[in-house]
């Protein structure tokens, strides 16, 4: 089913600066690439590897680097996730989540918007260092743990209001137990519009 994502404290649309093109637009998910591509043929070209990609997302930028890879924290906190986002978790519609918005740069630029909604079930225990991840990348906490297992992925169409936004977007949801959290990778041309991927 098509969904809306928030724009939880972004900045205002109408800013023509480069900021203001780095914000997540409203996206369409579908279970497959193929599903998506019926809708838009992009997601075969270049992209395609980017959506796909499996294992850490993060130590497959990083070997797309030449210098340097980093994350920049956009927004981490409390904060009510979309309808949708909560449907899909399963969690109560009104009940707050851990959000953490970041961009993944590598070499000086951005090249993903990323957005996890992490509910309030994984932040005891261990799960508290979700909270205290500050520049680190979530992939590294979660892939050192053998117990979080990530389930399909889904393919993402975003509904661009500038030009330089994400079109193209892949989530999943990483399980372990009964914990559960959505993270969506929002794919910057600048990343697919360079040297083909591996
Ligand atoms: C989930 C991963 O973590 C990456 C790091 C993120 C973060 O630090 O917030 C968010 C999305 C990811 O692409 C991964 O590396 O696969």
């Amino acid at each position: 089913m098509p969904s809306r994502d928030s724009d939880i404290g972004q900045p205002p649309t109408n800013d023509h600066t480069r900021a203001a093109t780095l914000t997540i637009p409203a996206t369409e998910w579908y279970r497959s690439l193929a599903a998506a591509g019926l809708r838009n043929p992009q997601v075969h070209g270049p992209a395609r590897y980017w959506l796909q990609v499996e294992g850490s997302f993060t130590r497959a930028l990083q070997s797309q680097c030449s210098r340097s890879f980093h994350v920049e924290v956009q927004h981490e906190g409390f904060a009510r996730p979309t309808r949708e986002e909560a449907r899909h978790l399963a969690i109560p519609a009104r009940q707050v989540a851990w959000i953490r918005e970041v961009r993944l740069c590598g070499d000086g630029q951005p090249w993903v918007l990323a957005r996890t909604i992490i509910p309030l079930a994984c932040l005891e225990g261990r799960g508290r260092r979700l909270r205290h991840l500050g520049n680190r990348p979530l992939g590294a906490y979660l892939f050192s743990n053998p117990d979080w297992l990530r389930g399909p992925l889904e393919t993402g169409l975003c509904h661009r209001t500038q030009p330089g936004q994400p079109e193209l977007a892949r989530r999943s949801v990483f399980r372990f137990g009964p914990r559960a959290l959505l993270v969506g990778e929002y794919l910057l041309p600048e990343l697919y519009r360079q040297a083909p991927a591996l």
